[in-house]
C-alpha cells in the first residue's frame, strides 16, 4: 500500500483476477471507510489503454496511480484494478483505476478481464468516468464503441442495475465547442444502446433509466497543462458532495455501507468471475445478512466479556442485586444502540431480523441469571416473611391477623424487587415465580398454623389431664355411691372451662367453623378419654384396690385409728362393712358412667354375692352374674363383666379371709392374755381360808403398812426386772433371764432407797417440789421406759401401744 501526501492506494484486482481482499481491508481501515455508513462515493474510470487515465485521477482526485513514462512510449501501466482515495474530497471517495481496454498486452480476443472489470465498476461505483480522444467521437472505428457496447452489456446483467452516472471525458479537446459535439456523441451512445442486444423486459428500457450520461471536455495535458489543470480543477469542484441529492451521484441506487463494503466488493467479484449475472438487489441483501450477522456476534461476543455483565452476573449467585433489572435493561440497550449504530444503512428488513436476533441471544443469555433473581427474591423474600410471621406472634397478634398482614406486605415487597428484576426488552412475566411465592407463603402459614394449632391442643390436652388424671383416680379410689357424680361433675366443669378457653385461643386462628368445632369436640372426646383411660387403669386393678379397701377399713376403727383386737370388737359385722365397702368399689370400676348412671350393677352385685340367701330364696332359676353384659350398660362402656366381678369377688374374699382369720385367732389370745382374775372356786376358797389373816389385820393395822411398802418394792421389782415382757418368750427363758437379774435389781433398787433416805434437808422433795418433779419423772421415765410394749396385730402388722406411767395404770 502506498501513501503518499494523505492518499492511500491499494491493488485492488490484479491483473489474473486475484482479489486482494487483505489489501483491502486494510485501505478500509486506513481510511476510515467503515465508520462511513452511506457516506461515501466510489468512482471509476474506464478508457483505452495509455489514454491518461492515471493522469487525469492523480490531477482530479490527487492521487498517486502510477502513470506512463511519455519517454518509454505507449506501453499498459495499469494492470487489474488500482483503489485510491481521493484526497481532499468530502465525503469520503474511493476511487478505482481500471486496466486499459484493447490493450496490445491481452490481445485482441482476450476481451473477459476488461468485461468481467467493467462490470465490477459498474456494480460497485456511483460515477463511472469513460475516458475517450476527442477525434474517436463520431467516427465509425473508434476505440470507445466496443468499450461501450460492452458496458451497456453488462449492464443488463445486473438484475437492478444503480443508476450510475456516465461522465465521458473528451481528452484532447479541439477547437469544436463541446455543445457541438455532445449531441453526436450521444447520438453515438443512444446507437450503441438500441444495437446491444437486450432481454424481454428490457426491450423498451430507455438509456436514462440505467446511467445519468454527462459529457466534459478537457484540454490536451501534454500541449495545453495549464488549461488542462484549470479545466480538472474546476472538474474536481463536481465531485464534492457528490452524493447529495443535486450532486453527480444524487440519485445512485442500492449502495452497500462503507462497512459491508470490502465483502460485497469481494463477493461482486466472485460472482463476475464464475460468469454469473449479478442480482445486485439480492447481493445487497446477502451483504447486509453477512455483515449485520458479523456486527450481531462481535456485539453479543462485546456483551459476554463486558466487564459490568460479568460483575452483575456474579453477584447474582450469591443474592440479590437491587436495580438488576435497570442495569441490565441498560447492558442490552448498549448493545443494541451499538449494533443499530454500525448496522443502520444496511437493508432495513435484514438489520431489524439481525436486531432481534441478537436482543433474543442477549435475552437468553441474561435469563438464567434472571431466573437466579428471582429464585434469591424469592427465598430471600420467604425467609423475611417467617421471621416477621413469628415476631408479630411472638408479640402477640392473633394468627390470622399477622399472617394475613405479613402475606400481604411480603407479596408487595416481592411484587416490588420483581418489577426492580424486570429486563424491559424481555416479556417475561414474574406471574409464575408470584404464584410459586404465594403458594410457599401458604405452605409456610398452613405449617406454623398447625405447629401452633397442635402446641395450643397439647397445652390443652395437658391442662385437661393434670385437671382430671389425678382427681378422677381418687375419686375411683374412694369408690362410693357419689364417685360417679363427682367425676361427672368434674369433667363438665373441667371441660366447660377448658373448651371454653380454648375456642377463646382459636378465634385468633379464624378456622373455619366445621374445622373449630371439630378441634373443640376433639379436645372434650380427649378429656373424656382421660377420664376414660383412668377408669380402666384403675379397673384393672380392681382387685388390688378393693384388697386394700377391705383391710384399711378391717384393720382401722372410725376415728382411722389402727384396731386392737382385744376381743370385744364385733368381727362379723366389721367384715361385712369392709366386704361392703369393697363390693361398692367393684360396682364403681365396673363401668364407665360419665353419660348415665341409670345402670343396676351395684344392686345386681349385692344381691348375688352379699345378699346371697336373699337372692336364693327370690331367684332360685338364675345366677344374676352368669352373663358378659350389663343390663343398660353399653358393651363399650363395660371395664368389669359380671361374670368377671363374680370371679374377682371369689379371689378376693379367699385373698381377704385369712385377714379375719387372724383377727380371730388374735382376738382370742388377747382374750385369754387379759384374763387375771382367779376361778371362782379359788375366790371363795381364798375367803374362806383367810378369815382370819383378814381379821388379824383388822385388829393390828401396822400390817398394812408392811403390806404396803411389801407391795410397793413388788412393783418395783416388777417393772424394774420387765416380768411379764421376759416371760413373754416362754416360761423358762422368763425363769434363767430373771434369775440373773434379780440380785443386781433388788441390790439396785435397796441402794437408791438409800440414797433416797440419806438426801439433805435442802434437797427434800417436800421442801424443793421441782426435785420431787424430777426425781418422780426419773422415776416414771423408767416406769415407762420399761412399760411401754408393742402389740402386733393378727395380720402381722405391729402398732405401738401408747405410753402410760406405771402409778397411771
Ligand atoms: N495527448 C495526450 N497525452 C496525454 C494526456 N494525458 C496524459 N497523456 C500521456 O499519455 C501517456 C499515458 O498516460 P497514462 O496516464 O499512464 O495513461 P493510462 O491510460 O493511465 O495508461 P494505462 O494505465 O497503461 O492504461 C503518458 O505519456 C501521458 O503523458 C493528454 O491529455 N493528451
Amino acid at each position: 500500500m502506498d501513501k503518499e501526501a494523505g492518499c492511500c492506494s491499494t491493488h485492488l484486482i490484479e491483473g489474473d483476477g486475484t482479489f486482494n481482499a487483505e489489501g483491502l481491508d486494510n485501505f478500509i481501515k486506513q481510511v476510515k471507510m467503515a465508520e462511513c455508513g452511506l457516506s461515501y462515493a466510489v468512482v471509476a474510470i474506464m478508457g483505452p489503454q495509455s489514454s491518461g487515465k492515471s493522469t487525469l485521477l492523480n490531477n482530479l482526485f490527487h492521487t498517486n496511480f502510477r502513470e506512463m513514462d511519455a519517454y518509454r512510449g505507449r506501453s499498459q501501466t495499469t494492470k487489474g484494478i488500482w483503489m485510491a482515495r481521493c484526497v481532499g474530497i468530502e465525503p469520503c471517495t474511493i476511487v478505482m483505476d481500471l486496466e486499459g481496454t484493447d490493450g496490445r498486452e491481452r490481445g485482441e480476443d482476450d476481451t473477459a478481464f476488461e468485461k468481467q472489470s467493467a462490470l465490477f465498476a459498474l456494480a460497485v461505483s456511483d460515477i463511472v468516468l469513460i475516458n475517450m480522444w476527442c477525434h474517436d467521437i463520431g467516427r465509425e472505428q473508434a476505440a470507445n464503441k466496443p468499450l461501450l457496447k460492452t458496458v451497456f452489456q453488462v449492464m443488463l446483467r445486473l438484475f437492478s442495475p444503480r443508476k450510475t452516472t456516465l461522465m465521458f471525458v473528451i481528452r484532447d479537446k479541439t477547437r469544436t465547442p463541446l455543445e457541438n459535439l455532445e449531441p453526436v456523441l450521444r447520438e453515438d451512445i443512444q446507437k450503441i444502446w438500441d444495437s446491444v442486444p437486450k432481454p424481454e423486459h428490457h426491450k423498451q428500457t430507455p438509456l436514462s433509466e440505467f446511467f445519468n450520461v454527462l459529457v466534459v471536455a478537457l484540454s490536451s495535458y501534454e500541449e495545453k497543462e495549464e488549461q488542462f489543470k484549470e479545466q480538472v480543477a474546476s472538474l474536481r469542484q463536481r465531485f464534492f458532495h457528490s452524493i447529495a441529492p443535486n450532486g453527480l451521484a444524487g440519485d445512485r441506487r442500492g449502495v452497500v455501507p462503507a462497512s459491508g463494503f470490502s465483502f460485497s466488493a469481494q463477493q461482486i467479484w466472485e460472482v463476475i468471475k464464475e460468469n454469473k449475472d449479478l442480482d445486485l438487489p439480492a447481493h445487497k441483501v446477502m451483504v447486509a445478512t453477512v455483515r449485520c450477522e458479523e456486527i450481531a456476534n462481535e456485539k453479543y461476543s462485546s456483551f459476554v466479556k463486558n466487564e459490568d455483565w460479568c460483575e452483575l452476573e456474579d453477584a447474582v449467585k450469591s443474592h440479590i442485586v437491587p436495580g438488576f433489572g435497570r442495569k441490565l435493561t441498560s447492558m442490552i440497550d448498549s448493545s443494541l444502540s451499538s449494533y443499530d449504530e454500525e448496522a443502520t444503512y444496511f437493508e432495513d428488513s435484514v438489520r431489524s431480523a439481525k436486531r432481534r436476533q441478537l436482543e433474543e441471544k442477549l435475552i437468553q443469555l441474561v435469563q438464567p441469571t434472571y431466573q437466579l433473581m428471582l429464585e434469591h427474591i424469592q427465598l430471600e423474600t420467604l425467609d423475611k416473611f417467617k421471621k416477621a410471621l413469628l415476631d408479630a406472634l411472638s408479640g402477640g397478634q392473633g394468627f390470622a391477623d399477622a399472617a394475613s398482614e405479613c402475606a400481604g406486605s411480603f407479596m408487595r415487597l416481592f411484587d416490588e424487587q420483581c418489577k426492580d428484576a424486570t429486563i424491559k426488552q424481555a416479556d417475561w412475566d414474574s406471574d409464575k415465580a408470584k404464584v410459586k411465592f404465594s403458594r410457599d407463603l401458604d405452605s409456610h402459614i398452613a405449617e406454623v398454623q398447625n405447629a401452633k394449632l397442635s402446641e395450643l391442643n397439647a397445652q390443652f390436652e395437658s391442662k385437661l389431664k393434670e385437671a382430671l388424671d389425678g382427681p378422677v383416680g381418687a375419686l375411683l379410689e374412694g369408690g362410693g355411691d357419689d364417685t360417679w357424680p363427682a367425676i361427672r361433675k368434674l369433667f363438665h366443669h373441667e371441660t366447660k372451662v377448658a373448651v371454653s378457653e380454648f375456642s377463646i385461643a382459636l378465634s385468633g386462628f379464624e378456622l373455619d367453623a366445621q374445622v373449630n368445632e371439630e378441634m373443640l369436640v376433639k379436645l372434650e372426646n380427649f378429656a373424656r378419654g382421660i377420664v376414660e383411660g383412668k377408669t380402666k387403669e384403675e379397673a384393672a386393678k380392681a382387685l388390688y384396690r378393693m384388697k386394700e379397701r377391705f383391710t384399711s377399713l378391717f384393720n382401722h376403727d372410725s376415728d382411722s385409728m389402727p384396731r386392737v383386737w382385744t376381743g370385744k370388737e364385733d368381727i362379723r359385722t366389721i367384715t361385712k362393712t369392709a366386704r361392703s365397702s369393697s363390693l361398692k368399689l367393684l360396682s364403681v370400676l365396673a363401668a364407665i358412667r360419665l353419660d348415665v348412671d341409670a345402670d343396676k350393677i351395684g344392686d345386681t352385685l349385692v344381691l348375688a354375692l352379699v345378699d346371697k340367701k336373699d337372692a336364693s330364696k327370690s331367684i332360685s332359676t338364675q345366677d344374676p352374674l352368669a352373663s358378659s353384659t350389663w343390663e343398660e350398660v353399653p358393651a363399650t362402656k363395660t371395664l368389669i363383666t359380671p361374670v368377671q366381678c363374680k370371679s374377682l369377688w371369689s379371689q378376693f374374699q379367699r385373698e381377704t379371709e385369712y385377714t379375719i382369720t387372724q383377727a380371730i385367732a388374735s382376738q382370742e389370745a388377747n382374750k385369754r392374755n387379759n384374763n387375771w382374775m382367779p376361778p371362782p372356786w379359788a375366790i371363795a376358797a381364798l375367803v374362806v381360808l383367810g378369815f382370819n389373816e383378814f381379821m388379824t389385820l383388822l385388829r393390828n393395822p401396822l400390817w398394812l403398812l408392811v403390806i404396803f411398802v411389801g407391795y410397793l418394792l413388788s412393783k418395783a421389782l416388777w417393772v424394774q426386772l420387765d416380768i411379764s415382757g421376759e416371760f413373754r418368750n416362754g416360761m423358762l427363758p422368763g425363769i434363767l433371764s430373771l434369775s440373773t437379774k434379780v440380785l443386781p435389781t433388788v441390790t439396785n433398787l435397796l441402794r437408791k432407797l438409800a440414797e433416797e433416805g440419806q438426801t439433805p434437808a435442802t434437797t427434800d422433795p417436800r421442801r424443793n417440789p421441782s426435785n420431787q418433779a424430777n426425781a418422780l419423772g426419773n422415776y416414771q421415765g423408767v416406769a415407762s421406759s420399761t412399760a411401754s410394749s408393742n402389740v402386733t396385730m393378727e395380720n402381722g402388722t405391729e402398732y405401738s401401744s401408747p405410753t402410760r406411767p406405771v402409778n397411771g395404770q
